[in-house]
């Protein structure tokens, strides 16, 4: 497996509201070696502006991430061409009007003959179990098929290293099965957040991350515990209504 490491990442940034940069992420100290790590932790908590740093969509303010030992600001194009990227929403990825001219775009620099392109778009959609949504519009789809079909652009040109921004959001319970099968059939190096308990356990390891730090990182089943044990904290017994 690659070796994706976080050496001493700090993220701040300048807000309108503050003088002083706001820290998203603070002495974040990783060695990420395992076959599939999940990212867990409350909204806000810094899980997303993490696994940007992994392909280079963002970068740090103090530290270093390398991957493979590829410098994700000096060396961001080799970077981003062995890390593919699923974003949580996936219009802000798909830019095709169909889902096989997305999957074919991503294709246009591995595959130069158009038939072999043309093959291998269809072999990954029919993997994810979406080749009968392949030619209508983005926008006729739901949520969820398009959440499959960027899956697919990304998984497509077969990355070292795919890291996922919860990519379980938008699935109906046979979808989010499909992926869970997927995922686990996949011999790339996966890093996924998600607020889906369930697929964190299906990890090797997993970080719970709160207020921008590290608070845990170990056995998907401890990381799991400890999590719900601080989102309950302080809230009490659910209130019901008396009959
Ligand atoms: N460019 C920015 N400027 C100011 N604040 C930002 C910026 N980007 C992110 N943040 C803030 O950083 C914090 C962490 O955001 P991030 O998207 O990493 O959280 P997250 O753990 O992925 O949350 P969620 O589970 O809700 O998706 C949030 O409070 C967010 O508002």
């Amino acid at each position: 497996m690659p070796a994706v490491i976080f050496d001493q990442v700090a993220v701040a940034v300048e807000t309108d509201h503050s003088a002083t940069p706001k820290t998203l992420l603070d002495a974040v100290n990783l060695q990420i070696t395992e076959r599939r790590v999940g990212v867990i932790g409350a909204n806000g908590s810094g899980k997303s502006t993490l696994l940007r740093l992994v392909n280079g969509l963002i970068q740090p303010t103090s530290g270093t991430v390398t991957v493979d030992g590829d410098d994700t600001v000096r060396a961001v194009r080799k970077v981003r061409r062995n890390v593919g990227f699923v974003f949580t929403d996936p219009l802000s990825q798909l830019v095709m009007p169909t889902g096989r001219e997305d999957v074919e775009l991503s294709l246009r620099r591995s595959h130069k003959n158009g038939s072999e392109r043309r093959r291998q778009a269809e072999a990954v959609l029919e993997r994810l179990g979406i080749r009968h949504l392949a030619d209508q519009s983005i926008y006729e789809l739901s949520g969820g098929e398009r959440q499959l079909m960027a899956l697919a652009a990304v998984l497509a040109v077969n990355p070292e290293v795919l890291v996922l921004d919860e990519p379980s959001t938008l699935l109906d319970l046979r979808n989010r099965e499909l992926l869970r099968r997927t995922l686990a059939d996949l011999d790339q190096q996966i890093i996924m957040s998600t607020h889906d308990l369930d697929l964190a356990l299906d990890m090797d390891r997993v970080l719970v991350i709160e207020a921008g730090r590290v608070a845990f990182d170990g056995a998907p089943a401890e990381a799991v515990a400890a999590y719900r044990s601080w989102c309950l904290q302080g809230l009490g017994a659910p209130q019901r209504d008396a009959p």
